[in-house]
């Protein structure tokens, strides 16, 4: 059914006739296209809520920049919301939540989700699905609960994610139980994605840069690991930003794929990841040189990957001022590239 299935093959570790490609954060950041439908809504949320839109700018990826595979249009902030805590995108400056999580009593109005809170992302995902035919496989998502706590207990972005990070040492115990919740709200939340027609998932942990090795272990790994290890039905991705220290440590998690971000020594996780997949691993800076350089780069990237299964993409998402022209030239060439 599906017409390029590299992506999947990749993942499962199979030999494929040429490196697959996507990009982190392909759909929204870069192109006028999604500008275009952006500009005419109310904001960020309407384009997220609204499933036939939100399933335009996910192809538009597909259609204007080449890639193997189409990342659903959403974002990793609708579980908290949708587990009772309302997030509000402010432009220039990011997500907001009003509320905030800081004791037991703040656990009372929140509930664990299902996947039908979040129907309008399922309802995209089937919409997708329908107008691609079988183009590219659908990647599904959610953020890991280390990040999503971090968010609910800061209420916004930051540096330092000192709040949550408070929380691990004042109250471990409150800690683990939002965790938990968040937990098996993602489990359901994915399968709901995977029912709708999400060929495979990514987990995505932005923050685990910010936490100490051993923390990083018990509050974010173990939910991690209860997360994959549900997830039996579409392989799936766990790309920990920042987490290096914790590379050896996703041998065990029951992941296919392991994403790595540019700081990652891609001869060290090959070595201590032989059973996964990676993915990644070019720095988006690299795609502000010459077209030349943009080449070079990603042709020294695939050679340090060659031999090892691998998902060509930048080590985080793609900065908003790039040039859609050099991201084109990046997909270009390793679709182009024979080992
Ligand atoms: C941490 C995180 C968030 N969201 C996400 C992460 C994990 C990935 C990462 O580490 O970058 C994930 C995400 N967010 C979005 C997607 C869509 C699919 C894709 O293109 O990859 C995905 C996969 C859309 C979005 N999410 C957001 C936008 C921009 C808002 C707009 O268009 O008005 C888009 C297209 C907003 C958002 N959402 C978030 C922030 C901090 C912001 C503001 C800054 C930014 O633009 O990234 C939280």
């Amino acid at each position: 059914m599906l017409k390029n299935d590299l992506i999947l093959r990749a993942a499962r570790g199979e030999k494929t006739e040429r490196t697959p490609v996507w990009v982190m954060r392909q759909a929204g950041r870069i192109l006028p296209e999604y500008r275009a439908v952006r500009n005419g809504l109310s904001g960020f949320k309407e384009l997220v809520e609204t499933p036939e839109l939100a399933a335009e700018v996910t192809i538009q990826p597909v259609d204007i920049l080449g890639v193997d595979a189409a990342i659903i249009f959403s974002d990793i902030l609708v579980i908290p919301e949708a587990m009772g805590l309302p997030y509000e995108m402010v432009e220039k400056t990011g997500p907001i939540f009003r509320k905030t999580v800081a004791t037991t009593e703040d656990l009372t109005s929140l509930k664990v989700a299902k996947a039908e809170d979040l129907s309008y992302t399922l309802e995209a995902i089937k919409i997708t699905k329908r107008e691609l035919s079988g183009r590219v496989p659908i990647i599904g998502f959610a953020g890991a609960p280390w990040t999503i706590f971090a968010y609910m207990v800061e209420g916004s972005g930051s540096k330092t994610f000192s709040k949550p990070r408070k929380m691990l040492y004042t109250d471990p115990e409150l800690a683990h139980r939002l965790l938990d919740m968040i937990t098996q709200s993602t489990i359901a939340y994915l399968k709901g994605q995977i029912a709708a027609g999400a060929d495979m998932v990514q987990i995505f942990d932005s923050w685990a840069g910010v936490l100490p090795p051993e923390q990083y272990q018990k509050f974010s790994l173990a939910y991690i690991e209860q997360i994959a290890a549900g997830i039996t039905e579409v392989p799936v991705t766990v790309f920990a930003k920042g987490a290096f220290f914790a590379i050896a440590d996703m041998a065990n998690i029951s992941c296919n794929t392991v994403g790595l971000d540019w700081n990652m020594d891609v001869q060290e996780a090959r070595k201590l990841l032989p059973g996964k997949t990676l993915q990644g691993n070019m720095d988006p800076c690299a795609l502000y040189g010459t077209f030349d350089q943009v080449k070079s780069e990603t042709i020294k990237m695939l050679k340090a990957f060659e031999g090892h299964p691998h998902i060509a993409n930048l080590g985080h998402g793609v900065y908003p001022d790039t040039d859609p022209d050099k991201v084109r030239c990046f997909i270009d060439t390793v679709k182009e590239y024979r080992a």
